[in-house]
């Protein structure tokens, strides 16, 4: 039989089922396109779960009711299944949260990873979850997404939030380090959320916020975070708006689009679309003293 999916869902040692890669997947691929099952708001109870799944067929609710818990005993069955496996649906970029939660029968099965290979992206135009590639991976990888807890602790704190909110401990290939390597990745972790951060406190020494924007994005990348590239470029680009400096907000805000259409797919980096064309229509543009900073190092 033909099979389109570049995946298997299948039982993964001491994870319950998982996703694994069948076939090579190249950085920037879309793994798996998924509309919700069902979606919840913030009220979410027993009875608008079942509200919810009266519709579907009797094979959407075993599936559903085969997802995983993690909160047997903490919650009713039907709402520790959602906590467990739901994923963030409606507008969550450029600063605004997603409104609503919803359950994918595919795309809930995704295990976690502090270094994840694939990113999670709610494609509003098309009612969607997707999930893109975000570095090449190997037939046979396991498909992670990270559950988005704590990125910027260190190890000994991821574990302990994850363990709480996910009842697991989590053994992927950052959490697994130790000795100097382990030291390394949790100075990094520590290290990125502090620029991040500060860097949001630049706008009056876009020189200073260049530096650390550069900073930031070299982290990133000895760390395995290659999502990051997007708002780190990004926050590069509107430094070089700040202070009227054409030739490099045009590097970088073509460096933030060609991250975020890997990462986040073409619908994710249409907010780009108008800096790329026209970089002074940035609301920042030439509010600080002109001034030539830099582009990025590679
Ligand atoms: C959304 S589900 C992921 C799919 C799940 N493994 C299944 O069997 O359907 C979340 C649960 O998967 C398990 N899990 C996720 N990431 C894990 C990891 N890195 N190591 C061990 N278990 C993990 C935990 O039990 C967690 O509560």
């Amino acid at each position: 039989m033909n099979n389109p999916k570049p995946y298997i869902i299948q039982p993964i040692p001491g994870k319950g089922m998982g996703v694994l890669a069948t076939k090579f997947i190249k950085y920037g691929d879309l793994i798996l396109s998924e509309p919700p099952l069902f979606t919840q708001s913030d009220m979410l109870l027993t009875s608008t779960i079942l509200a919810a799944l009266a519709p579907k067929s009797d094979v959407d609710k075993r599936h559903y009711l085969e997802l995983a818990n993690c909160h047997v005993g903490k919650f009713p069955p039907l709402i520790g299944i959602f906590k467990t496996n739901t994923l963030p649906c409606g507008p969550n970029g450029m600063g605004r949260v997603a409104g609503k939660y919803a359950i994918f029968l595919d795309g809930s099965r995704f295990n976690s990873s502090c270094v994840p290979n694939v990113n999670n992206q709610w494609n509003e135009r098309n009612g969607v979850i997707d999930f893109w590639a975000v570095r090449d991976i190997q037939e046979g990888e396991e498909l992670c997404i990270t559950y988005n807890l704590g990125e910027f602790e260190t190890r000994d704190v991821r574990r302990k939030i994850l363990k709480k909110n996910f009842r697991f401990e989590c053994q992927c290939a950052v959490c697994a380090l130790s000795g100097d390597d382990l030291r390394a990745s949790d100075e990094r972790r520590l290290m990125l959320g502090k620029l991040m951060q500060e860097i949001g406190m630049c706008g009056d020494r876009p020189a200073e916020g260049m530096k650390k924007a550069k900073e930031a994005l070299r982290l990133a990348r000895e760390e395995g975070l290659e999502h990051l590239v997007v708002g780190f470029s990004y926050d590069a680009f509107q430094f070089c708006a700040i202070t009227s400096d054409l030739e490099h907000a045009k590097v970088w805000i073509s460096q933030a689009s060609r991250a975020a259409t890997c990462v986040n797919g073409p619908e994710g980096a249409v907010q780009y679309e108008q800096y790329l064309k026209s970089p002074k229509t940035h609301r920042s543009w030439g509010l600080g003293r002109r001034m030539t900073l830099e582009g990025p190092d590679e």
